[in-house]
């Protein structure tokens, strides 16, 4: 687990310790110890537990998600929740005197007011995770499974791609697809090193997906290899946008280090349609041949 983002939520902490500090507080000035006979051990656990999951909860917010308003709402809520359920895991221990039964009596409303702060965190996430599905499309294509990601590239891998691709296939919908291969990549790699490299990839990977339609999707095929779905397209326009793609591609100035002097690198790509008569592993060979040949030419 990756705690590094709970450093860039000070003032949340401090937030959340407040909280805690204020219940242990309140407990401590004003209840007086039960007998040990007195306590209610089922309610002990049962209400520690609570106690307990709500600070891991608060823990996970602040280790998954950047600093901004949802993640200040979800905190704020889950420590508010969680100061009602330290008071009611105290009051197994203590009881209060009549002077001071008004905090039995106001010890819920924290609750309902850290749910009611957690109710407007969930409308914001919600609202935040729309637009992130937009940022999103062109790399998932309405489908999330983050573990499918490429490290190098953060687009998803070829698993994933044909997953979408049988989808679009046994739907009937039309689609083309177009594959992409980097020309002489060994030599790049020679020359300019891996890590230069795997950089490389990387900002090939985002002009391809920033080239794309918001209906298409990009994935890394293999090494230096990647392959696009495109809806509702026939095979001339597929055609047509990888030229265009690989256009692009060639005008990209590249530097290495601190080098001043750009390189410019080139692709070469095949697209086809996605038919139902011919499996997908099918195309994929015969594109992957077809790519293969005309490096051969080329030599
Ligand atoms: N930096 C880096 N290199 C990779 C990665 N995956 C594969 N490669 C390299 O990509 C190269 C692919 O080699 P080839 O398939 O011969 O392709 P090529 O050199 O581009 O030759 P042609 O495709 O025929 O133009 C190999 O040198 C691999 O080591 C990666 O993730 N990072």
């Amino acid at each position: 687990m990756d705690f590094s983002l709970l450093t860039r939520h000070r003032g949340l902490l401090a937030f959340v310790l407040l909280v805690l500090g204020l219940a242990v507080t309140l407990c401590v000035t004003n209840g007086q110890l039960k007998d040990i006979a007195d306590v209610e051990w089922l309610d002990v656990v049962g209400e520690g537990s609570i106690c307990l999951l709500t600070l891991c909860w608060i823990t996970a917010v602040m280790i998954s998600r950047p600093p901004g308003k949802v993640t200040a709402l979800l905190v704020a809520g889950l420590a508010f929740f969680n100061f009602s359920a330290m008071l009611d895991v105290f009051d197994e221990f203590t009881f209060y005197s009549d002077a001071a039964h008004w905090l039995s009596v106001v010890e819920s409303i924290p609750a309902a007011m850290g749910m009611v702060v957690m109710s407007v965190a969930l409308y914001w996430w919600h609202q935040e995770q729309l637009a992130l599905n937009k940022q999103l499309q062109r790399r998932e294509m309405w489908y999330r499974a983050h573990d499918q990601i490429d490290v190098i590239t953060q687009l998803y891998r070829a698993d994933y791609w044909r997953a979408r691709a049988m989808e679009l296939q046994e739907q009937g919908v039309k689609a083309a697809v177009v594959i992409l291969d980097i020309n002489d990549f060994s030599q790049f790699n020679l020359r300019y090193g891996h890590a230069e490299g795997d950089r490389f990839l990387k900002e090939i990977s985002q002009l391809i997906v920033m080239n794309l339609r918001a209906v298409d999707l990009a994935c890394r095929y293999a090494g230096d290899r990647f392959v696009i779905l495109m809806p509702e397209i026939a095979a001339e326009e597929a055609c047509e946008f990888a030229r265009q793609l690989e256009c692009s591609i060639r005008n990209v100035a590249f530097r290495s280090g601190g080098q001043t002097t750009a390189i410019f690198h080139s692709v070469r790509s095949v697209s086809a349609q996605l038919q139902q008569q011919v499996t997908l592993a099918e195309m994929m060979a015969g594109l992957n041949r077809q790519l293969d040949e005309t490096s051969r030419q080329a030599a």
